[in-house]
């Protein structure tokens, strides 16, 4: 088992990252000791896989399991009505301020599970069971947590942190290869944005995590989570780097919320909405058109997609002047200084920004 700090002072937690944690009591103990009782949230595909394996935990760990939530599937549930069946399970299962929450699924399931716990009786504290390969590099840490509006991903949430980060690595064996895929989109993110060696492993390494190795997907996870954990440690909130970790997330939600909620991944939108960040940096003098094809070449390989779809260039600027980096009437976007170094520029040009989402949709 690995394991990272989010260095928050007080509220500073674990990220556990392993094979088979779910099923061992010996290693989970100590990280439990605190916890009395917990109210469990999953959704209706990942419940049957691995409910039954938390239940069976919270009993050795001698934990009393007062609710649980099967939420149903989809990011089109990411919404208040979703959200309430949570507090309905809470109040009918007599939660107290002192009852965990645990979050037992992907980063849907997640950040709506942690929102509520920012929300019941004004904050209680809740754990992270990430179990895609999305929420175990990203969604899982760093305590951003929302429901989606119609007109943006996103919109109303709370920073509220986690107690605890557990990713079980084996749960990944069930996940659906596009969701696989979806995922290593963020991986590639933390590349782009800081770290070239690690662009140069996911390079070497990628049919190996195609392939679902291991080794291979437990280094990714890591090594993600490790510059996630930095990042927030620096920034909780957001005033400065964090917004870096949103490279290619105004294009990509714009395209989410345009094509309705669920017709793209998540990490899918992400993917092309990288490729526009990358053309916008390309315009700036920034990234070579060399540096454009290794990133489309990468996700050639994972089968993402390198083009978003067909929506009116107007329709795209819509969407993303609605993005929370707004600020003072400027759109800031994260772009790439070169690959390895981004940076936030509010200063691109309306006809720059038309133009990159043109040259990719
Ligand atoms: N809070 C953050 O920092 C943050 C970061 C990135 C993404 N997000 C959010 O996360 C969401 C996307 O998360 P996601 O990609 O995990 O999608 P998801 O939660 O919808 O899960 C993807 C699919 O896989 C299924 N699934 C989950 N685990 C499984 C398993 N082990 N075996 C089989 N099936 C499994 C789910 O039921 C779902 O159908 C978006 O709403 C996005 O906005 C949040
Ligand atoms: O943790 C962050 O900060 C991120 O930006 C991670 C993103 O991958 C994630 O999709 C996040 O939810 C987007 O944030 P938002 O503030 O644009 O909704
Ligand atoms: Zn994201």
């Amino acid at each position: 088992m690995e394991s990272l700090n989010v260095a928050l002072g007080a509220r500073t937690y674990s990220i556990l990252i392993g094979a088979g944690l779910l099923g061992s009591k010996r290693l989970l103990s100590g990280y439990f000791q605190s916890v009395h009782r917990v109210a469990i949230v999953s959704n209706v595909t990942v419940a049957p896989l691995y409910l039954p394996t938390l239940r069976t935990l919270m009993e050795r760990l001698g934990i009393t399991v007062s609710a649980e939530t099967i939420l149903p599937d989809g990011e089109i549930y990411k919404n208040w009505e979703t959200l309430n069946m949570i507090f309905d399970a809470l109040l009918v299962g007599r939660c107290e301020r002192s009852t965990t929450l645990i979050a037992l699924g992907g980063g849907v399931v997640g950040d709506m599970t942690g929102f509520a716990a920012a929300c019941y009786q004004r904050g209680i504290p809740f754990i992270q069971i990430p179990t895609t390969l999305l929420a175990q590099v990203d969604s899982s840490v760093g305590g951003k947590t929302a429901i989606n509006h119609p007109l943006g991903k996103n919109m109303i949430g709370a920073f509220y942190q986690p107690h605890l980060v557990l990713a079980d690595t084996d749960v990944l064996k069930t996940l659906p290869d596009r969701e696989l895929r979806a995922g290593l989109a963020e991986v590639i993110k933390y590349a782009l944005i800081r770290d070239m060696a690690f662009l140069d492993w996911l390079e070497t390494h990628l049919d190996a995590l195609l392939n679902k190795d291991s080794a291979a997907l437990e280094y990714a996870i890591y090594r993600s989570c490790q510059h996630k954990a930095e990042i927030v440690a620096n920034d909780e909130q957001e005033h400065g780097e964090r917004a870096l970790l949103n490279l290619g997330h105004t294009f990509g939600h714009a395209i989410e919320t345009g094509l309705g909620y669920g017709a793209w991944l998540h990490g899918e939108a992400v993917a092309a909405g990288i490729l526009m960040a990358a053309e916008l940096s390309a315009d700036q003098g920034w990234l070579s058109r060399g540096d454009i094809a290794r990133i489309e070449q990468l996700f050639v390989r994972i089968g993402l997609p390198v083009r978003g779809p067909a929506m009116p260039v107007d329709r795209y600027l819509e969407l993303m002047w609605r993005d929370k980096k707004v600020q003072g009437g400027k759109m800031r976007l994260v772009l790439l200084k070169r690959l390895g170094e981004a940076l936030i520029v509010d200063t691109a040009t309306p006809t720059a920004i038309s133009n990159a989402i043109c040259a990719r949709s």
